[in-house]
């Protein structure tokens, strides 16, 4: 299913429907979701299992308010080497975990004429299906649903408003539950590099707040195919929930892809591009993506947390002095998310272009005008 969309992200249209097709008997994968550029993901083996994913666990970090320096410490080092870690205690309640997998199980579950209420529109990136820029594009190999929620007027009054009830007013607690949990870890990771809390929470508070969810249906040839384009989020952080426990991300470590795997009921946190940005590159934002399996459908929910629309995103202005020059140039966040919201996903592209090059800045006169 098709629409022709002509916007300020560019001429596209929408495409959705994998899972109708992936419920029907499947002998060929159509060509168009079949990846053969898809670097193969790194397996373990007797002797050499698959490196653990960091945990992070929130009590120890913090407690009557006050945190442990050492543990700062750690999750320092984990955003830095990894950009990339699980929280355990992180406070959001399993009975709400558990009402948003029903929920969002029914919710993919609904006939596609009723979804298609929610297809992305002519002009805007957001609502269920993947948007297309070219005839030869290659398609994931999943259904998502892409939203902003906050600020709330910026939410389009045919998605979320329009939501059955009960999915609606689970989504609206699990997203201010979620939110309190980032602010924390937002907090954290200002403070582990010295920024101080007001400055995160005037970057942060009342920020841009979007949700991706995806429905990765099994496929019979998993490893021809690929649930989610590799890519870095363009936010603060993320926060991932493996709503029904399949697994499925995958992480570019030191250049090899490393199928991870979490606790139970543990987030997956990463770092966003622009993070590294605002850390002037003391953290990193991590690529990653999506496999599918052939055996069973995969649910996931992620949100994205970012400044304010009106924020500034540039490397913040304590980090910077002579000794430590900017690394990257500055943008309104509304520019930002435009720009990156015009071209498909693409590995960390779109971090790059904010790069001051090492010419401009030998050169000296951008660094000047970005540090004051
Ligand atoms: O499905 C996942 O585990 C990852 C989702 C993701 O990376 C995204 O939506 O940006
Ligand atoms: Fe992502």
């Amino acid at each position: 299913m098709a629409s022709k969309l002509t916007n300020v992200f560019g001429s596209t249209r929408s495409v959705l429907g994998v899972m109708d097709m992936a419920n029907k008997p499947l002998k060929v994968i159509p060509e168009n979701y079949i990846r053969p550029e898809m670097e193969p993901s790194i397996q373990s083996d007797i002797g050499n299992p698959l490196p653990a994913i960091p945990i992070v666990d929130l009590k120890s970090l913090v407690s009557d308010g006050q945190f442990k320096r050492t543990e700062l410490e750690k999750l320092y080092s984990t955003c830095k080497d990894w950009g990339f870690f699980q929280v355990i205690n992180h406070g959001v309640s399993p009975q709400l975990l558990e009402k948003l997998k029903l929920e969002v199980e029914k919710f993919f579950q609904l006939p596609t004429e009723e979804k298609m209420k929610y297809e992305i529109k002519p002009g805007d990136v957001q609502g269920y299906g993947t948007v297309i820029r070219s005839e030869d594009q290659k398609l994931d190999w999943g259904d998502r649903c892409y939203m902003v929620i906050n600020p709330v007027h910026r939410r389009k009054p045919y998605l979320l408003p329009k939501f059955p009830p009960s999915f609606r007013d689970t989504l609206e607690s699990y997203f201010s539950e979620v939110r309190k949990l980032a602010m924390t870890l937002l907090g954290l990771l200002g403070k582990a590099i010295n920024m101080d809390l007001k400055e995160v929470e005037d970057i942060f508070d009342d920020g841009m707040q979007s949700i991706r969810m995806t429905y990765y249906p099994p496929c019979p040839k998993p490893e021809h195919v690929i649930g989610l384009t590799p890519h870095s989020d363009a936010t603060g952080i993320t926060i991932v929930h493996q709503v029904n426990g399949v697994e499925g991300l995958e992480i570019k470590k030191d250049g090899a892809w490393i199928p991870v795997t979490f606790l139970p009921h543990a987030f997956v946190v990463n770092v966003g591009d622009v993070m590294e940005i605002l850390s002037n590159g003391a953290y990193t934002s991590i690529e990653h993506r999506a496999a599918v399996n052939k055996e069973r459908e995969r649910i996931s929910v992620a949100m994205f947390f970012n400044p304010k629309f009106e924020a500034e995103i540039g490397p913040v202005k304590s980090l910077l002095s002579p000794e430590t020059p900017p690394l990257f140039k500055r943008m309104l966040m509304e520019d930002y998310f435009k720009d990156f919201f015009s071209s498909n996903l693409n590995g960390k592209a779109h971090l790059e272009k904010m790069r001051i090059q090492c010419v401009e800045r030998d050169r000296g006169e951008k660094v000047e005008t970005q540090i004051q």
